[in-house]
């Protein structure tokens, strides 16, 4: 899953990982990360998610990255907001408002003084978009980036053999693996992906609260 691959499916608008209302497990669960009104939320590989728009009336400050600048682009046009853009670094552009930053370029590409202090990340689609070989890159990546904060994780779990990613199934193992040495890990919620996954594979979707240790 190279930049291409995202590129072309936010031009062909393949984008059937976007959800057309808020995610009710962010609504259901967000009260576990106890942040404060003002407090600075990364949402790593955020699309164009309406989860930004909720958090932002939650009084949240929202920092995102994400690949594609059309995704980014609708973002802030679903939102009504004219951004500032400027280069901030040879491969990246962020996108400004009143409370919202968002990079546009690779994650990997971001660094801990680009991204600033964040609170909390709050990662739906993202761990689970990345293929195995980049997942244990990625989490190392994100903890030194955020200077490990709070996580709330949203994953899906099914038979892989059934159908290839992404979504990839994340089971609690790699979980453990990514992130086992730096936070604790704690099971919120396990729930059945009504219909399935891609033509109905079996599919659980959990919801993951990890507190750093
Ligand atoms: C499965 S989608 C999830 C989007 C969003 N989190 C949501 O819940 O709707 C994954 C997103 O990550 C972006 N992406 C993939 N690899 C990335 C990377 N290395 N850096 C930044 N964004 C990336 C893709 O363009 C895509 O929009």
């Amino acid at each position: 899953m190279d930049a291409q691959f995202w590129d072309m499916k936010w031009q062909k608008n393949q984008i059937g990982f976007h959800l057309s209302a808020v995610n009710p497990l962010l609504v259901k669960y967000f009260p576990v990360l106890e942040l404060k009104e003002g407090a600075r939320i990364f949402v790593p590989l955020c699309g164009k998610t309406l989860d930004i728009h909720w958090l932002l009336q939650r009084g949240m400050k929202v920092v995102g990255v994400e690949l594609s600048q059309i995704a980014v682009e609708q973002l802030f046009s679903e939102l009504g907001i004219t951004p500032q853009i400027s280069q901030v670094a040879s491969n990246m552009l962020c996108f400004k408002a009143e409370n919202l930053n968002i990079f546009v370029g690779d994650i990997f590409a971001l660094s801990r003084a680009l991204l600033g202090c964040v609170q909390a990340i709050y990662d739906r689609a993202a761990l689970v978009a990345l293929p195995p070989a980049m997942r244990i890159t990625y989490a190392e990546h994100l903890i030194d980036i955020s200077g490990k904060v709070e996580q709330l994780l949203v994953t899906l779990g099914y038979d892989q053999s059934c159908i290839a990613g992404p979504p990839f199934s994340v089971t609690q193992q790699d979980i453990q693996r990514y992130y086992g040495a730096d936070y604790a890990i704690m099971c919120l919620d396990n729930t059945s992906v009504a219909g399935g996954l891609k033509g109905g594979v079996p599919a659980t979707e959990s919801v993951w609260l990890l507190k750093p240790e």
